[in-house]
C-alpha cells in the first residue's frame, strides 16, 4: 500500500491476494506455467503486472516498450532471477554488470569480428561434415533432434572458440556436461517458481543444492579442462592473438589447434586484465549460451522445414544457384547469397525464440505504456509474446519466410523482432549463430529430404533459461538419391 505498490497497481494484471500476490498461482508445473504466461499475453495488450509475494514485475511485449528499455544503458543491469545462474556462470557476460561488463564486454567483441568468424567457417563447416555423416547412419527413421543437434553445436563452439575438439575428447565428459547443463536449467527453473527455493537460506538446504552442487562440480570440470588444455598448448607453442585489423593470411589457423576467444581470454590474463576466475567464468557463458541456444535453433527451424517441403525446396533451388552441381563445402563467400534460407531461420527464431524471455532490473523510474513504472520493479521481456502478436505479424502462427523481405518489412517497427536482443547488452554472438545455423542447414538439406513427424502445434513449451519443448522433436531425414 505504499506509493511503489499503488503505482504498480494501475497496472493490468491478474488477481492476487493478499502479501502472497500471484505468487500461488505460479506455482504449476513447467508446462502450465507457461500456458499461464501465453494466456495472460492473450488477456492483456502489451504490459501487464504480477505480484512475486511482495516483489512486483512488469511484463511487455511490445515494442514500444521493448525500445525504452533495451536500447538504454540505464536499464541494462539484469534482474535478480539471473542471480540462480550465479552458482555457474558467475560474472561472465551474462550476468556481470556495470564497469567489469564493459570491460569484458570490450576485451570480447574483437574475437566475433569478420576475419575471425571466416576462420570459423571452415571449422563449422567440417564439423557439420561428421554431424551430416552421423545423421546418415539414422536415415529414414524419425529421430529426436535435440541430442544429436546439441552434440554438433557443442562440438563447434568447442572447436572454435575454444581450440578444443571434442570427437577427440572423453565421450562420457562431454555427454556428462550437457546432462549436468539440463538439469541445471530444470533446477533453474525449480528456484524461479517455488518462492521458498529463490532464498539461499532455503534452498542451500534442500536436497536440490545438493543435486545442484554436483552439476556444478561437473561442469566447472570440464570447462577448467578445456582452459588447462589450452593453456598447456599456449604455454609450449606460444600464442598469436588474431587482431580484427589482420589481413586474412596473416593469421591462418591451419594448425590443429584453432581457437580466437579462449586465446583472447588468456592472453588478457597474462595482462592481469582478467584473473583466472574471469576467465573460467566467460569460458562457462560462452560454452553454454554459445551451444544450448544455436542447439534451440536449429531443432525448431529442422523442425519447421521438415512440415514446409515447399520451403526446402526452395532453399535446394538457391543452393543450386550459389553452389551448381559442386560438391564443395559451403564457404564464407556463399553465406551472404543465401538470402532465402536466412529468411526461413529468421522465421524459425521469430515462432521458437532459443531466449524466450529476458529480464532486466529498473534502477531509475520509468514510463512504459504511458503508467510510471517505480524503481526497484524487476521487468520480464516476453520475446516470445512480441513475436507472436498479430498486428506485428500477420497470421502470427504461420511459417512465412517471406515476411521477412525487405518489401515485406517496410513500416515493421525495429524492435518488433528481437531474438538476440538488441542495444548494448545484444546478442554478442548473433552472428556467429547466423554462420553456423546457416552452413548447418544448407548441408543438411543437400543430403537430405526431411520429413515431418513432430507437428509446430505439438510443442508444449516448457520453462527453462532456453526454449525447450515437452518431449523429443522428431523429424526423419531421408538421404537423397
Ligand atoms: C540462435 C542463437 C542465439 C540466440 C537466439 C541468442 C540470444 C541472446 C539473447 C536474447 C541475449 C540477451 C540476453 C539477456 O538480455 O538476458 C543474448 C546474450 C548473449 N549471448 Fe546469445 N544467442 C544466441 C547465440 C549465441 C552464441 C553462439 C553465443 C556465443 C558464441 C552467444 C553469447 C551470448 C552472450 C555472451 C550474451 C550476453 C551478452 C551481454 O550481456 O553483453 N549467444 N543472446
Amino acid at each position: 500500500y505504499n506509493e511503489r505498490a499503488r503505482l504498480i497497481r494501475k497496472l493490468p494484471g491478474p488477481e492476487d491476494s493478499f502479501i502472497l500476490g500471484n505468487g500461488p498461482a505460479v506455482m504449476l508445473s513447467s508446462v502450465e506455467v507457461m500456458k499461464l504466461a501465453r494466456k495472460l499475453a492473450q488477456e492483456n495488450s502489451g504490459i501487464y503486472r504480477l505480484w512475486m509475494y511482495p516483489v512486483a514485475a512488469v511484463n511487455i511485449y511490445n515494442p514500444e516498450d521493448i525500445e525504452t528499455i533495451v536500447s538504454s544503458m540505464k536499464y541494462n543491469e539484469k534482474s535478480q532471477i539471473y542471480r540462480l545462474l550465479k552458482p555457474w556462470l558467475g560474472d561472465g557476460l551474462l550476468l556481470s554488470k556495470g564497469q567489469k561488463w564493459q570491460q569484458r564486454r570490450k576485451i570480447l567483441t574483437p574475437t566475433f569480428h569478420f576475419n575471425i568468424l571466416k576462420q570459423f567457417c571452415e571449422v563449422i563447416s567440417e564439423n557439420t561434415q561428421r554431424f551430416v555423416e552421423n545423421l546418415k547412419e539414422v536415415s529414414g527413421r524419425p529421430i529426436d533432434v535435440v541430442p544429436v543437434i546439441s552434440e554438433f553445436t557443442l562440438n563447434s563452439i568447442c572447436e572454435t572458440a575454444m581450440g578444443t575438439n571434442l570427437t577427440e575428447y572423453d565421450k562420457t565428459a562431454a555427454s556428462a556436461y550437457k546432462e549436468a547443463i539440463h538439469n541445471l536449467g530444470y533446477i533453474f527453473y525449480q528456484r524461479f517458481i517455488k518462492i521458498y527455493y529463490f532464498f539461499d537460506f532455503i534452498f542451500n538446504l534442500s536436497p536440490l543444492s545438493k543435486k545442484q552442487d554436483g552439476y556444478l562440480k561437473t561442469v566447472h570440470s570440464f570447462t577448467k579442462k578445456v582452459i588447462d588444455e589450452r593453456s598447456a598448448y599456449i604455454e609450449k607453442h606460444g600464442i598469436k592473438i588474431p587482431d580484427e585489423n589482420d589481413d586474412d593470411d596473416t593469421y591462418v589457423y591451419k594448425s590443429k589447434k584453432k581457437t580466437a576467444m579462449l586465446d583472447v581470454l588468456l592472453s588478457a590474463r597474462k595482462e592481469g586484465h582478467i584473473s583466472d576466475t574471469g576467465v573460467q567464468e566467460e569460458v562457462d557463458t560462452f560454452m553454454f549460451e554459445g551451444h544450448d541456444t544455436t542447439a534451440g535453433g536449429l531443432t525448431y527451424c529442422f523442425m519447421l522445414l521438415a512440415n514446409h517441403k515447399e520451403a526446402q525446396d526452395k532453399i535446394l533451388e538457391e543452393l543450386k544457384e550459389i553452389l551448381g552441381d559442386d560438391k564443395r563445402p559451403i564457404t564464407m563467400e556463399d553465406l551472404p547469397k543465401m538470402k532465402y534460407l536466412e529468411r526461413c531461420i529468421k522465421e524459425s527464431l521469430r515462432l521458437f525464440p532459443p531466449v524466450h524471455f529476458i529480464s532486466r532490473s529498473l534502477n531509475e523510474t520509468v514510463t512504459l505504456s504511458n503508467y510510471k513504472i517505480p524503481a526497484g520493479t524487476f521487468c520480464h521481456i516476453h520475446i516470445y509474446d512480441l513475436h507472436r502478436r498479430a498486428d506485428l505479424f500477420k497470421n502470427p502462427t504461420s511459417f512465412d519466410p517471406d515476411r521477412f523481405l525487405p518489401e515485406n518489412s517496410v513500416g515493421r517497427h525495429p524492435y518488433a523482432y528481437i531474438p538476440f536482443s538488441a542495444g548494448p547488452r545484444n546478442c554478442i554472438g548473433q552472428k556467429f549463430a547466423m554462420m553456423e545455423m546457416k552452413i548447418a542447414v544448407a548441408e543438411v538439406l543437400r543430403e537430405f529430404e526431411l520429413q515431418p513427424v513432430t507437428r509446430p502445434s505439438d510443442i508444449r513449451m516448457i520453462a527453462d533459461a532456453v526454449f525447450r519443448n515437452e518431449g523429443p522433436v522428431e523429424v526423419t531425414f531421408v538421404k537423397r538419391q
